[in-house]
């Protein structure tokens, strides 16, 4: 199952379903990354975009390549802290001051076990991240 949850991980990453999002400053703060800062005012309106977000080159290696396994094992959780698909990062949770996808763990949960169920279908499959072709359906 680590190896499925990847998959659907970086499936989130590579094309984050919501690209755009919104929200308004609730005080005034500094929004900083890697090479630059900026001075927020409270009210101000921010927008997020996340395919560019989630190819950051700084945090995902070669982010432009679909890597199935990129959030196996223990490198690969902590990458989870970077994955932004729900408003929020992976590891956060939804709460009533962290407006985050509510459904959350269930989207990544039933869309790693509808790819499991599809996968038990075939002994074996090939593909690169454009296509994937059954070899063996399973007997
Ligand atoms: C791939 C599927 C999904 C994506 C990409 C997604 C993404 C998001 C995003 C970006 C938000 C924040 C919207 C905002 O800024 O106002 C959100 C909110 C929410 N999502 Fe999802 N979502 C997905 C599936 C689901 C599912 C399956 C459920 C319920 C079973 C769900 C329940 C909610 C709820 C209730 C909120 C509102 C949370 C709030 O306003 O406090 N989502 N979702």
């Amino acid at each position: 199952m680590p190896n499925i949850r990847s998959l659907v991980w970086e499936t989130l990453r590579f094309k984050p379903p919501v690209p755009t999002q919104y929200s308004r400053a609730r005080k005034d703060f500094r929004l900083s990354s890697h090479d630059a800062s900026f001075e927020i005012k409270k009210g101000e309106l921010l927008c997020g975009y996340l395919p560019l977000v989630m190819r950051d080159p700084v945090i995902f290696n070669d982010p432009d390549t679909f890597q199935p396994d990129r959030f196996v094992g223990e490198k690969g959780t902590e990458l989870l802290k970077y994955l932004y698909w729900s408003n929020g990062p992976e590891t956060g949770d939804p709460t009533a001051t962290n407006k985050q996808c509510m459904g959350k763990d269930y989207v990544t949960l039933s869309a790693s076990m509808l790819v499991a169920y599809l996968l038990r279908r075939y002994d074996s499959i090939s593909g690169d991240f454009t296509t994937i072709t059954a070899l063996d359906v399973a007997k």
